[in-house]
């Protein structure tokens, strides 16, 4: 889907392949500096405890996850709503090619880091964003403890409406209908064209990906126009969890971070002793409904 009035970063036409960050997480090389070659491990040499992010931030197991979805839907702002605790308002500045977060979580006593790639949803950065995923296998590192699940979070928008400055996008539930339908959407901004991020998923994605659909922008309730329950629905006929979010509020954000790690850490680990963690019912469970947490 195409995006009205998106105003570009000077001088970006296309994916800077030498600017982004390589596909480990390491960034790359400023002039004059060396750059770890794909066998180095991002902490250096392997070592007996905890690996260390270099600030002294110590995790057990880390993993990849993935923000995918349209132009505008707000992924950026997720992250930074849940790494800083902060709402980007103002002019959207859309990402331009591919960029992580890390962010190390306490799930259940054992220390999780997440790094978080936030892509780009504009159509021309898609090659891009296929080659991350193909790299979130961790074939690079062939360590035990390195990149050994993928998760990957699509979201979509609750409202027809950007609130922050008034332009239109398509809502989640109506693209993703027209992919379940196989219907395909006259070429304007507006009109629900098929929601292309699944398939997307299936073609390039680990084949057991951890998955969680997102409806963003529910702070809203003027320019809402996808009830809860017909996402719910939807992401029923997918089989996938779903939650509301609002990268404005903060609804529940940390919740759908922390539901994907715990459902990483399950599969990664698989401790006999440990009560299977169920994430469909734990997001059931522990999600909140939009009106609880007016801004
Ligand atoms: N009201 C409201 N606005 C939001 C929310 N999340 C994002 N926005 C606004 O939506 C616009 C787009 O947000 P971004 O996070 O930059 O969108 P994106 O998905 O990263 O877009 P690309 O980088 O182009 O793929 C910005 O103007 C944000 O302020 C939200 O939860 N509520
Ligand atoms: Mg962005």
């Amino acid at each position: 889907m195409s995006r009205k009035k998106t105003p570009k970063r000077k001088g970006a036409s296309g994916p800077a392949a030498s600017a982004l960050p390589a596909a480990d997480g390491s960034r790359p090389a400023r002039p004059g500096t060396a750059r770890p070659g794909p066998q180095a491990r991002p902490n250096g040499p392997p070592q007996p405890g905890r690996p260390s992010l270099g600030g002294g931030d110590f995790y057990d197991v880390a993993f990849k996850v993935m923000l995918v979805g349209d132009s505008g839907v707000g992924k950026t702002c997720l992250l930074v709503r849940f790494k800083d605790g902060a709402f980007l308002a103002g002019t959207f500045i859309s990402t331009v090619g591919i960029d992580f977060r890390n962010k190390v979580l306490d799930v259940d006593g054992m220390k999780v880091k997440l790094q978080i790639w936030d892509t780009a949803g504009q159509e021309r950065f898609r090659s891009v964003t296929h080659a991350y995923y193909r790299d979130a296998h961790g074939q690079w590192f062939p360590s035990w403890w390195w990149w050994q699940k993928q998760a990957v979070m699509a979201l979509g928008s609750q409202g027809a409406k950007d609130p922050t400055d008034g332009r239109e996008t398509a809502p989640l539930v109506a693209q993703v209908e027209c992919e379940l339908k196989g219907v395909r959407g006259p070429s304007s901004s507006v009109s629900p064209t098929p929601w292309a991020w699944l398939t997307e998923i299936q073609d390039y994605a680990q084949h057991d990906v951890v998955l969680m659909l997102l409806g963003n922008k529910v702070d809203s309730a003027q320019e809402r126009v996808v009830k809860r329950e017909d996402g719910e629905k939807l992401a029923k006929e997918y089989g996938l969890p779903f939650m509301e979010t609002s990268a404005k509020t903060g609804l529940n954000v940390d919740l759908a971070f922390t539901a994907v790690a715990k459902e990483l850490k399950q599969r990664s680990m698989k401790v006999p002793s440990e009560p299977r963690f169920r994430l469909h019912d734990y997001v059931k469970r522990e999600g909140r409904g939009a009106s609880c947490c007016r801004p």
